[in-house]
């Protein structure tokens, strides 16, 4: 019994092991320190980075740091891949909502641990820490969407781009500022901002460090609709109820669409077709399948 249970968790964590490395881009071979750059955000302590796993399949990933605007202290960092690796392992998962609190998104890097680690070394391990971490965001087998409420600047225009999906509420604004910083994004913000709007909008975006407003973001598709509320609650119904539309049927079923979509959007033509094989596979003849074979649904 006790050696089952041992074997069961030796298991879990070779998985989870494998898993990570799969989707994320930077060893050592590439000079990545990962045991470093970790000592050096904990030494940028505050706030914190909460998830809450609702029973409907959705969770809720909030960056809880309102005295700063939710800018992502070094600490937060770390508690972001924690949170991620967390939802990687989530069987019953279907869809993610990112937000802040307080009213407003994330102000970016926290600028006095960017102050504090302006040396290269720490400058490339900390964005190849954030790159691993924000694909992985990204890969999760969730639909996911960004609820952006305030502003999102900086680092945190980033992070909206690694979700599937943008809600804006009236008022708010996601603004590339990095080239005002004398930067330019470092989070595979510029990458995955290009598969988003196209090279021509995304370089206007970034070389003007444009404020985009909610009817700027619709007009460029960045972002899906406008809500109605601007407060936290109401806005956070609101994202709900849209996420809902995409999240109702099995979790495996919803996990799978994911990940052929990810696939077709990151695999050249024959890998995609091959995951594609596989994903089908695993649904094929499925307690879903099986179930609307027997009931023989009509699509009207
Ligand atoms: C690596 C770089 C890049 C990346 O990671 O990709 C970055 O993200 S760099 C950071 C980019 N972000 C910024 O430069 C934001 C700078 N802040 C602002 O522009 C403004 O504070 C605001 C976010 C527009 C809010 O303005 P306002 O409503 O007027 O409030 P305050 O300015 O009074 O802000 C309240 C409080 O929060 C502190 N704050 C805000 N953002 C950050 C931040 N990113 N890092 C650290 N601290 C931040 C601000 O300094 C205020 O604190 P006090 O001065 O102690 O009151």
């Amino acid at each position: 019994m006790a050696a089952d249970l041992w074997k069961s968790l030796l298991q879990t964590a070779k998985e989870k092991i494998i898993q990570q490395r799969r989707a994320s881009l930077y060893d050592c071979a590439h000079g990545y320190q990962e045991e470093l750059i970790k000592k050096k955000l904990q030494q940028f302590p505050g706030g914190s980075i909460n998830l809450s796993k609702e029973g409907n399949g959705i969770g809720i990933l909030t960056l809880n740091n309102p005295r700063l605007m939710n800018a992502f202290t070094g600490t937060m960092m770390l508690e972001l891949q924690e949170r991620v690796t967390e939802l990687e392992t989530w069987k019953e998962g279907k869809g993610l909502i990112v937000c802040g609190v307080g009213n407003t998104f994330c102000s970016g890097s926290d600028l006095n641990a960017v102050k504090a680690m302006s040396n290269s070394e720490d400058g490339m391990n900390m964005c190849m820490f954030m790159q691993n971490t924000l694909t992985r965001l990204m890969r999760l087998p969730l639909i996911s969407v960004a609820l952006v409420q305030g502003k999102a600047l900086g680092g945190g225009a980033e992070l909206t781009t690694t979700c599937d999906f943008r809600l804006m509420t009236p008022g708010s604004e996601i603004r590339f500022v990095h080239k005002q910083m004398g930067l330019v994004p470092g989070w595979g913000g510029a990458t995955r901002l290009v598969q988003i709007v196209g090279h021509g909008a995304a370089l206007q975006l970034l070389s003007g460090a444009v404020k985009v407003d909610p009817e700027g973001a619709l007009r460029l598709g960045l972002s899906e609709k406008t809500l109605v509320s601007s407060d936290e609650t109401g806005s956070l119904e609101e994202a709900r109820a849209w996420l809902s539309l995409y999240t109702e049927g099995p979790a495996s079923v919803i996990q799978a669409v994911k990940k052929v979509v990810t696939a077709g959007k990151e695999l050249p033509l024959e890998a995609a077709l091959r995951t594609e094989k596989d994903v089908f596979g695993s649904v094929w003849g499925g307690p879903a399948n099986l179930q609307a074979l027997v009931r023989r649904p009509k699509h009207k």
